[in-house]
């Protein structure tokens, strides 16, 4: 229950098609039994059809965490559903067609909102055309009808245009860290987790690299902190060009970021920080000269727990600065492999 209510604080997507989808249930079955007490059958089958969909699509988005299909799903099906029920019972069917608007709204992304509210309002339109009568009294109900249902579409598609805009900001802003475009700490947790979970249960091998630059007080106190920004983007660049499309970067904080790498073994940790150590020394410079980075690597098959990798990497890195900067340490000096992993020439990052 605990997990159910922290998937819906989290997914706005499934708490959307939940909520649309119990109100659904809720609204339509009482029609569905009316329907068939008024032995009006096709209405009420296709209100049953309805209430059984809407079901069927929560509960798939729920099983597979996948909401853009049930909700597509779900707005093509009920177009079709209220053409049919609007034809079947005339001017009172019309009611639905408001309702169905915002539910389109609600359940796919605007554009595609759009798409099928006007196909629905096209498909009726001709219907009142082609059976003078029948759906609308006269050209004036008609005309009136258009023109509300597109005004409600309107206001339906500013409202989840900006909405859906919003909450991209607001995601963006809670995840990503504004400087440098890379993952924040809080998507690291994130990301941390998943690979924890995919380590335990499919035994995919994952290495992490916290990444520090040298001296970086230096340039900040020399040159400002506009130059010092500008490092930690031009870092970001070069770390990763150096690393494949699937390693993740992160901002730890201040100059510190962390790496993780997916389907990775000691020796291409090795690899790895090697390579951007070399790209940092030949690459990154700042207005008093090039600038360094102090690694240190684990992995995560050593490891019981996320607290543990991390704080061994970490310590690793303390160990890289006290030995002089500019190197990378993926194992602890007193194990069986490798010790330190590569040094410069010169341990003076900064030269002012
Ligand atoms: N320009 C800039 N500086 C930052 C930012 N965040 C933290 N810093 C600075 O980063 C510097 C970190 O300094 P220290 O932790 O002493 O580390 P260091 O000078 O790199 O020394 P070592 O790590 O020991 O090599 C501080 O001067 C912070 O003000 C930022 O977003 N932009």
């Amino acid at each position: 229950m605990h997990n159910a209510w922290k998937r819906l604080n989290n997914d706005f997507q499934l708490s959307i098609i939940t909520m649309v989808g119990i109100c659904s249930v809720g609204g339509i079955t009482p029609y569905a039994v009316y329907r068939l007490f008024e032995s009006n059958w096709l209405v009420s089958l296709i209100d049953a059809f309805l209430v059984l969909n809407t079901v069927i699509a929560v509960l798939y988005a729920w099983r597979t965490g996948d909401t853009r299909r049930p909700g597509q799903y779900l707005a093509l099906v009920y177009s079709i559903g209220t053409i049919v029920i609007v034809t079947k019972l005339g001017i009172n069917g019309l009611f639905w067609v408001y309702v169905l608007i915002l539910f389109n709204f609600f359940v796919v992304p605007p554009l595609q909102s759009v798409i099928a509210t006007l196909s629905m309002l096209t498909v009726l339109c001709l219907y009142g055309l082609l059976n003078p009568g029948t759906l609308f009294a006269d050209d004036f109900q008609m005309t009136s009808f258009m023109v509300t249902s597109l005004l409600a579409s309107l206001f339906a598609f500013v409202f989840a245009y900006r909405g859906r805009e919003q909450r991209q900001k607001l995601s963006e802003l809670a995840t990503i860290d504004p400087l440098t475009g890379v993952g924040n700490r809080r998507t690291m947790d994130t990301e941390l987790e998943i690979a924890f979970n995919e380590h335990t249960r499919y035994q995919v091998g994952f290495g992490l690299l916290i990444l520090d630059l040298d001296h970086f007080k230096l340039v900040n106190d020399r040159y400002g902190h506009r130059a010092g920004d500008e490092v930690l983007v031009d870092f970001v660049d070069i770390v990763r060009s150096a690393c494949r499309q699937s390693d993740r970067l992160f901002r730890l904080g201040g100059e510190e970021f962390v790496l993780l790498v997916p389907q990775i073994d000691e020796r291409g940790m090795v690899r790895l920080a090697n390579n951007i150590l070399a790209d940092i020394r030949r690459l990154l410079s700042g207005p008093g000269g090039p600038v360094t980075v102090s690694i240190g690597g684990a992995l995560l098959a050593d490891h019981s727990g996320i607290e543990t990798w991390l704080h061994e990497a970490d310590e690793r890195l303390y160990q890289a600065k006290k030995n002089g900067r500019d190197q990378a340490i993926i194992r602890s000096e007193g194990s069986n492999s490798s010790g330190l992993v590569s040094n410069s020439a010169s341990d003076v990052a900064i030269q002012g």
